[in-house]
């Protein structure tokens, strides 16, 4: 599978910060069900490795790494069965080891983006898509960078992400709101599912935000 490939399954890619193995798989079933299969597990757990094994077993679940800071985290990652990698960022080293394999590095600065292009990057994580300017900056970007696509990530909610969806060069959005700390802790996939349903209707522009 190609990251263009794993991005067009779904508008949404959940961002999640998983605390237990024990929620990996009823969490990963929950935002299937929900019509969000890419799934991106940060590394900022102790436990994210195991996470990322247990929800690959998930039928429908497209399942890969986030918070990918270096070759060694990106071939951990791999082991554990992640088909694919987000950074929030891009290094000579990542890009490296990460030739042949689907990546999804983030860029935001015209420089960065530049780097990105030449290594033969089409599609960038725009991280954090709030802070660095927004829809504005997409815009603005896309001037000089026609050809290039991006997932904005830092700062969408239900509120904007049709706004994002509907800039021409961005391809998919990234955020946590699909999956709260608390409802994870309570166990309340049905909530989960819920929101996920709800974020994709709001993409289709079946749902207002
Ligand atoms: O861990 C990483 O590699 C990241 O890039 C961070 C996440 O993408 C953002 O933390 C999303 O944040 P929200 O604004 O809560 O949606």
């Amino acid at each position: 599978m190609t990251i263009d490939a794993i991005i067009a399954r779904a508008p949404i890619i959940p961002v999640l910060t998983v605390e237990t193995v024990e929620a990996a798989i009823p969490l990963a079933r929950a935002l299937v069900e929900g019509g969000l299969p890419v799934l991106e597990v940060t590394l900022r757990t102790k436990v994210a490795l195991e996470v990322i094994a247990a929800m690959a077993q998930v039928p429908g679940a497209v399942v890969g790494a986030g918070t990918v800071l270096s070759p060694a985290d990106l071939e951990a990652s791999r082991k554990a069965g992640a088909v694919f990698g987000v950074s929030p960022g891009l290094t000579p080293e990542l890009a490296r080891a990460a030739e042949g394999y689907p990546f999804l590095p983030g860029a935001v600065t015209p420089s960065e983006i530049m780097a990105a292009r030449d290594l033969g990057y089409g599609v960038l994580k725009f991280f954090p898509a709030e802070i660095y300017g927004g829809q504005s900056a997409l815009a603005a970007l896309a001037g000089p960078f026609g050809g290039m696509r991006f997932c904005p990530t830092g700062g969408v909610r239900e509120s904007n992400l049709r706004t994002y969806l509907a800039l021409p060069n961005v391809a998919v959005v990234g955020g946590t709101w699909l999956a709260g700390k608390s409802e994870m802790a309570a166990g309340d996939w049905a909530a989960i599912t819920a929101r996920a349903r709800r974020a994709v209707a709001i993409a289709r522009g079946e749902e207002e935000a």
